[in-house]
């Protein structure tokens, strides 16, 4: 699904974070949104989510005005936000079952996704029993098997060291790809956004399309 985003201005207090901002986004394609600490790319992804309302202007995914949370948008974030108490399985089943998924076919499913993010065999482990790197897996497993039209990523692989995160990047494009949903990926990360962007839109500084040199000078 395409993501619109149309004279869009929001923030929390007085003045806003955001501020008149137009951006695109095609159905199926990987746009990273860069930006300086505080620019206000978690914000906009909020938004984007239906976490955050506009103060003005509108948010338009597949064509459709965005009035708060869906299961066509999933999100996720640096913290992994799994509940503690449920095993990898469970977290990923639970927005299925929230979505009234059979008890047969949501455990096939979170099976399913957790094989692909290649933690098959840790099926039972409570969050605290993986590493950084797994927990952020069993959370884009859980983001993926709710089969959504667009993925929000809010620096997710942050916390990560530099092997896990290539080997996550590694595993994003792939699936991201393979599954044709739209992605908006958020990083500070120069490296990162070059390697994952088809396009990185730096917030603040306007549109760089990646295949030019031009995204080192932006970002440096
Ligand atoms: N819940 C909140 N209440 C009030 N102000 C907030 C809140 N969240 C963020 N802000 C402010 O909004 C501005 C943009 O924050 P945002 O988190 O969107 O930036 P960012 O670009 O994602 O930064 P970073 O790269 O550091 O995560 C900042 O000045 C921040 O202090």
């Amino acid at each position: 699904m395409s993501v619109l985003v149309e004279g869009l201005t929001a923030g929390y207090g007085r003045s806003p974070v955001l501020r008149d901002l137009d951006l695109r986004v095609a159905d199926g394609e990987l746009l990273v949104v860069a930006g300086p600490s505080g620019c206000g790319k978690s914000t906009l992804l909020r938004v984007i989510a239906g976490l955050l309302p506009a103060t003005s202007g509108r948010v338009l995914v597949g064509g459709v005005p965005v009035r708060g949370a869906s299961r066509d948008r999933a999100v996720v974030f640096q913290d992994d936000g799994l509940l503690p108490w449920r095993s990898a399985l469970k977290n990923v089943e639970l927005p299925l079952a929230l979505q009234g998924v059979s008890t047969v076919e949501r455990r096939e499913r979170a099976r399913g996704w957790l094989d692909r993010v290649g933690l098959a065999g840790f099926e039972r482990y409570l969050p605290r029993e993986l590493s950084g790197g797994m927990r952020q897996r069993v959370q884009l497993a859980r983001a993926l098997a709710q089969g959504p039209e667009v993925v929000l990523m809010d620096e997710p692989f942050g916390a990560l060291d530099a092997r896990t995160r290539s080997a996550m990047q590694g595993l994003v494009v792939e699936v991201l790809r393979e599954t044709g949903t739209t992605t908006i990926f958020v990083t500070h990360d120069v490296d990162e956004a070059v390697l994952l962007g088809d396009r990185v839109v730096v917030l603040g500084a306007g549109e760089v399309d990646v295949r030019r040199e031009a995204i080192l000078e932006v970002l440096g």
